[in-house]
């Protein structure tokens, strides 16, 4: 990646045209930062090209902002290699019982504390973003709350993250993890791998599957689910409640992100219809991470 694009703009616009490039199939790698650490409010969204960009790849940097884009420059990087420069830059975090870090860190020796690296730059889900993040220390709140799933769900697993966390707090459990995007089949697996996490379909085992949503009959089989983990955003949520509500077991329960906290009421009310109850919620940043409940089996 030898030249990059980027761009200026406040947080939430820079944020929405990362959300907006999910998946997109553009040789274009994309990272968004704040300009100015003690102002989180200004960011810069960077598009590493391999060539220097044509009009064709300003155009689809550009399509990422709604109404009114911002100025695009472009700058000839020094030869290097960049994802493992952009790794580099990319500190681990701490969240719950979890530290996260890339290969370039090393894994923490705080007891009680477990670590998973995952490399940056691969699929989503390196524990950075705050709906991550959120997750994590959920899921570690779960934990402590008593909750003893036998059968976990990671849908849109991106990197499988949530899914090794989930398997490290509740080691028999048997878990399936899938995202719709192929590219997170064989990043889920390599950092199984790199992990130690076993691939299989039994207890302290994880399966990876290719599914939009519930849609795949081997997700499907898996089910019912005690524990149905889904970090997507706030519309596919409310449009799968009712395909999540037939998949999670009585009682069990479902964890929640990718939702703005302007709209949980949205997802709540969707989730209630469905007949979940809500148990705890964390707000982190914009957004909001809701564990729910089943009431009944309708
Ligand atoms: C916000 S990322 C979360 C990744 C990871 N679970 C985490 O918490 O860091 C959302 C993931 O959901 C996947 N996704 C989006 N829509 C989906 C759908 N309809 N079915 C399955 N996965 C979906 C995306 O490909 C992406 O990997």
């Amino acid at each position: 990646m030898s030249w990059k694009l980027s761009a200026i703009a406040p947080r939430e616009i820079v944020e929405a045209a990362l959300e907006r490039a999910e998946g997109w199939d553009e040789a274009i790698t994309l990272a968004g930062f704040e300009v100015d650490p003690d102002d989180g409010t200004i960011w810069q969204l960077d598009a590493y090209c391999e060539d220097k960009p044509r009009k064709a790849q300003r155009a689809a940097v550009l399509t990422l902002f709604d109404a009114d884009p911002p100025e695009l420059s472009a700058e000839k990087l020094p030869d290097a290699d960049w994802v493992t420069e952009s790794q580099r830059g990319v500190e681990p975090i701490r969240a719950g019982r979890f530290h996260v870090h890339t290969p370039e860190h090393p894994a923490s020796d705080e007891p009680g504390v477990t670590s998973f690296c995952i490399p940056a730059a691969q699929a989503f889900g390196t524990g950075h973003h705050e709906t991550t993040a959120g997750c994590l220390a959920m899921l570690t709140a779960i934990h402590a709350a008593g909750l003893r799933p036998r059968h976990v769900a990671d849908i849109g697993t991106g990197t499988g993250l949530l899914a090794f966390a989930a398997m490290d707090l509740w080691p028999r459990a048997v878990a399936t993890a899938s995202d719709n995007d192929p590219v997170c089949e064989p990043a889920v697996l390599e950092n199984a791998a790199r992990n130690g996490v076993a691939i299989g379909k039994g207890p302290g085992e994880l399966t990876m599957l290719v599914a939009d949503g519930m849609d795949n009959p081997l997700l499907e089989a898996a089910a019912p689910f005690d524990l149905l983990i889904a970090n997507i955003l706030a519309a596919p949520l409310i449009e799968m409640a009712w395909d999540f509500a037939d998949a999670v077991a009585p009682r069990g329960s479902i964890l929640l992100a990718g939702l703005l906290t302007r709209q949980e009421d949205a997802v709540k009310n969707a989730y209630r219809r469905a007949g979940f109850r809500l148990q705890r919620r964390i707000v982190s940043g914009d957004w909001s991470i809701l564990w729910l409940r089943q009431r009944y089996r309708g």
